[in-house]
């Protein structure tokens, strides 16, 4: 499906929108939920990743695909390596078989789990025969994916020993890490963190406990850039939100005080408002701790007509595609001065944009949205826009709330 966007006839905007729940959050949940049953969870996201997630937690035999869903393939490895008698191939998309799992299957190996590769050494497809893991210590490398922490440290309580993890070299995507460790304490299950070290005690049952899932933090990135791009005075108010997040995407909010955008908690809501226009020539972050908005600021500074030096970057070149490289490809194609290593990008100040140009998403939910607020500076075309559903399905449905032109193209 190819999407022709274009502006609102008023860009000041004023809407409520309610975001579907955290996909991060989510799939940990029902992680939980699959080892303690008597767990609820509520606000669940409806993105396809969580539905994989649930399909995939059914399954006792045979093969497992959970498309494109990095969550889903990490969290559901140390799952299915710790549970007896289960047998299963784990597998995705194309992409999926490119994105590097080894670290996290030597981890398991060194625990005592029973993991095979079924094509490329380092990759899904890989093959899991369940068995009960009794040893209770591993170190693993920290610096290539936080998924790889969070999977080992979802499964730990259900260890007859536990896990003690030493993390080596620099931590990544930390945030993630903390939110998997708040989840455990959430429904009781003991936890420390203390420099490289995370240990989790065993637990065989835990209270009934319902875990609210926060409305998805990386989701509202497309509406703070789109209230950065939109007239002085217009506001979005997003829902359900709170101010003390798990999600480390919440610092957008004080990312985004300088491009013009205020944001406002209320009760279980958001209010974005563009108080003033952006007063800095470039904007400068590292976005270690929160890798997913790196597109959505690149493109906003973009369409502000300021320069940005994004560090931090160095988890890009394996997400759903080389995202580093697809920005330079997409940004460069609407006129935009642009440089990228394998670990930051640097954008140049530039008044030019490029209109009628068609932004090639490459599987990547954020690619198709990041870049729909530029909408509101020039017509775009979108090229497989039903990528969205990985994370937000309900994306251009909400888009044209704000009275955006969506429309479908031949
Ligand atoms: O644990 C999680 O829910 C996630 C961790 C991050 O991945 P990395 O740790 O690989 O950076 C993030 O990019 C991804 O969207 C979700
Ligand atoms: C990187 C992402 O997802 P995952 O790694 O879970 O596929 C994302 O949603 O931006």
């Amino acid at each position: 499906m190819k999407l022709h966007l274009t502006a609102p006839a008023n860009t000041l905007l004023e809407e409520n929108i309610q975001i579907t729940g955290s996909k991060s959050e989510t799939n940990r949940s029902l992680l939980l939920q699959a080892l303690f049953p008597n767990l609820r969870i509520e606000n669940i996201s409806n993105s396809d990743d969580a539905q994989v997630m649930q399909k995939g937690l059914k399954i006792t035999d045979g093969v497992v695909d959970i498309h494109h869903a990095g969550t889903a393939m990490r969290f559901l490895t140390s799952y299915f390596a710790s549970q007896e008698g289960k047998n299963v191939t784990l597998t995705g998309s194309q992409r999926m078989t490119e994105r590097p799992i080894k670290v996290l299957v030597d981890a398991l190996k060194d625990l005592g789990a029973e993991i095979s590769y079924e094509k490329n050494q380092g990759y899904p497809p890989i093959n899991i025969k369940g068995k009960k893991l009794t040893v209770n210590q591993v170190s693993l490398p920290a610096n290539i994916s936080s998924q790889y922490i969070s999977s080992l440290l979802l499964t730990a309580p259900s260890l007859e020993n536990g896990l003690e993890l030493e993390l080596v070299g620099k931590i990544t995507s930390v945030p993630y890490i903390k939110m998997t460790l708040a989840l455990l304490s959430q429904i009781g299950l003991e936890n420390s963190f203390e420099g490289q070290i995370i240990k989790v005690a065993p637990k065989k049952v835990v209270d009934d406990i319902t875990l609210i899932v926060e409305s998805d933090w990386s989701s509202a990135s497309y509406f703070y850039s789109i209230i950065a791009l939109a007239d002085v005075g217009s506001s979005i108010t997003l829902s359900a939100y709170k101010q003390d997040s798990l999600q480390g995407d919440s610092v957008l909010a004080k990312i985004y005080t300088q491009l013009g955008v205020e944001t406002v908690f209320g009760s279980n809501t958001v209010e974005l408002k563009k108080i003033k226009e952006a007063e800095i020539d470039s904007l400068n972050v590292d976005l270690a701790d929160a890798p997913d908005i790196a597109q959505t600021i690149s493109v906003t500074c973009f369409g502000l007509g300021i320069g940005c030096h994004l560090t931090g970057l160095h988890t890009l070149k394996i997400k759903e595609t080389d995202r580093l490289e697809a920005l330079n490809t997409e940004l460069s194609k609407l006129g935009a001065p642009i440089s990228v290593t394998d670990r930051d990008l640097t954008l140049f100040p530039s008044e030019n944009i490029n209109s009628g140009v068609s932004i090639d998403t490459y599987n990547d939910h954020r690619m198709a949205m990041a870049f729909a607020p530029l909408a509101l500076k020039t017509d775009l075309f979108i090229n497989d826009a039903e990528v969205v559903s990985k994370s937000y399905p309900d994306f251009w449905m909400d888009l044209k709330q704000l009275q955006i032109g969506v429309d479908e193209v031949g």
